[in-house]
């Protein structure tokens, strides 16, 4: 059973009224990155490539068509029990761009971070609400002790 907005704001920190939905949270877009170097992906190892940090011009990013990694501006811990999932604003996809996402795991804890996809330029101001967090109950073996636990904390 997926929970409700609130229930998903009591586990994450300080947020905005207009954040919290009925059946999620809105997270914002804190930062803005281009890959710079390649990662890599083996069979027991993995790692980021570099990237640089886009600066914001009067308080917005301006993308060009491409792939970007976005930071979010909440600090989210997914609860013992549960899963989440994190869905795009359908503005976005209404303005021709996606957000990809992964699993969010029990026990996880963090700033995340999401794949945004630009295939028309659009505008995003920093701190504008560009996702939502949902949580499922969800049984779990163990729970999230990955590479990245705590980051951007
Ligand atoms: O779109 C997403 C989805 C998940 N996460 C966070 C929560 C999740 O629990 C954690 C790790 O995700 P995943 O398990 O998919 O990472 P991995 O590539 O398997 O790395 P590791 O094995 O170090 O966890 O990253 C994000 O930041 N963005």
């Amino acid at each position: 059973m997926f929970k409700s907005g609130q229930f998903v704001a009591d586990h994450l920190g300080e947020l905005r009224e207009t954040q919290v939905q009925p059946n999620g949270v809105d997270l914002t877009v804190d930062a803005v990155f281009e890959q710079t170097e390649p990662g890599r992906i083996g069979r027991d190892g993995k790692t980021v490539g570099e990237r640089r940090e886009l600066a914001p011009e009067d308080g917005y990013y301006s993308l060009p068509s491409g792939g970007y990694i976005v930071r979010y501006g909440e600090q989210i811990t997914i609860p013992a029990d549960h899963i989440g999932f994190l869905y795009p604003r359908s503005s976005l996809l209404r303005n021709s761009c996606m957000l990809d996402t992964a699993v969010w795991d029990a026990g996880y804890e963090g700033r995340g971070e999401g794949l945004l996809e630009v295939f028309h330029e659009i505008d995003i101001e920093r701190g504008a609400r560009i996702a939502q967090l949902v949580f499922a109950d969800a049984a779990h073996v163990d729970s999230y002790d990955g590479s990245y636990q705590g980051e951007n904390l």
